[in-house]
């Protein structure tokens, strides 16, 4: 191995990105204009800036920093699939550079389309955009279930707590449309592998943490109204909560990685709001790419292949991701839905 690739989301860095990232990310998804405009405008209340570009290289730093720790010689490239540093520009200095085969970390630790099969889209995307003589690329596995991921999200969760007497841990991770999570992980095995993982990273979170009853909703739907999604969302379900008389809650962003826009502004904003007007306590869980477990945990992943290290889960749940220049997991896993006609 030459390399270690870190591919993730992307996200604007200015007022004038934002409009055009938002293009890249919704093409041809259908996601009507109205819903852009309304994200558009949430990234616009942070200045134009995601700090999704700014977290990754803190995390990447980290990483490269554990890396020497260990001894383990590998260079760390970014790319993204919706924003620059674009992956296919990436990979094309990673080609430049005499890199012939790479292992690639996905900033995300479930299965799904948009979870894992999209990030195998986004390699095959680039190494035909770079041609003869692009790396071999080797995607890490899901890490959903791995201690270091489970252990720093259940300390984010006893930080959030510390200042409540009692309160109801509720988790979130991105929507998906109902279809995509049925068609999530090989049709063999009957579909919901995306929410099925999140259920079980949740469970353990709370069985980490000592909570007996909890929570598992969704947040940041977009696509339009008529197309069923992955529900209850965060914000509606805090009104049931009020309702039951819960005084306070502790939010995990159990579904992603990092402090990103999509986790400031639905939960640190919208569903922050709505607590207060309920006259809730709120407090969030940070998620774990500044933990520096996470670095650790990518060594751990990349020293799985490097030197033969056990992978070490918390769960049997199945769990895939580990495939080569993009290939699917398995036959037809995670295939995408049918592009619909506009
Ligand atoms: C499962 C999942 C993850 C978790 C796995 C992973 O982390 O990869 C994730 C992460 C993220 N999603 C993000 C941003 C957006 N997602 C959108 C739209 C969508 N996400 C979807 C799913 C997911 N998304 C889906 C099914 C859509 C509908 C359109 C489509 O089928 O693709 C839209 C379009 C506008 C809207 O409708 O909201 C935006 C702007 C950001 C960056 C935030 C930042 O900039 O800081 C991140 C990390
Ligand atoms: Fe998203």
């Amino acid at each position: 191995m030459d390399a270690l690739l870190w591919l993730s989301f992307g996200g604007p860095e200015s007022p004038e990105d934002v409009r055009p990232f938002l293009e890249n990310v919704t093409r041809g998804r259908g996601v009507p204009p109205e819903r852009l405009d309304e994200v558009e405008h949430h990234y616009q209340s942070f200045g134009g800036v995601s700090p999704i570009n700014r977290l990754n290289r803190a995390a990447i730093q980290a990483t490269e920093d554990a890396l020497g720790r260990q001894g383990i010689d590998l260079p760390v490239y970014f790319g993204n699939r919706n924003w620059h540093p674009m992956v296919e520009d990436t990979l094309a200095q990673m080609a430049a550079d005499g890199v012939r085969r790479a292992l690639v970390f996905p900033t995300s630790a479930y299965g799904g389309y948009s979870a894992c099969r999209q990030y195998d889209e986004d390699i095959e995307r680039a190494r035909a955009a770079v041609g003869d003589g692009a790396p071999d690329l080797v995607k890490l596995r899901h890490f959903f279930d791995h201690p270091l991921f489970v252990g720093a999200f259940a300390d984010a969760v006893r930080a959030a707590a510390r200042d409540l007497a009692d309160y109801r841990l509720v988790f979130t991770a991105h929507s998906v449309p109902v279809s995509a999570d049925l068609a999530s992980g090989p049709p063999a095995e009957g579909g919901g592998r995306y929410s099925g993982q999140v259920a079980e990273a949740s469970r353990l979170v709370a069985e980490s943490v000592g909570v007996r009853e909890y929570d598992v909703v969704w947040q940041s739907r977009s696509g339009p109204p008529q197309v069923p999604w992955l529900e209850p969302d965060i914000v509606d379900h805090l009104d049931i909560l009020a309702g039951k008389g819960v005084p306070a809650v502790v939010v995990c962003p159990v579904g992603f990685v990092s402090d990103h826009l999509e986790v400031v502004w639905d939960l640190d904003t919208e569903a922050a709001e709505r607590a207060a007007k309920l006259g809730m306590g709120f407090a969030r869980a940070a998620c774990p790419s500044g933990d520096p477990r996470f670095a650790d945990l990518v060594v751990e992943l990349v020293s799985e292949h490097l030197s033969g290290v056990p992978a070490r889960r918390l769960s049997d749940f199945p769990a895939a991701g580990c495939t080569v220049n993009g290939a699917p997991c398995a036959t037809l896993c995670c295939e995408p839905a049918r592009q619909r006609p506009r």
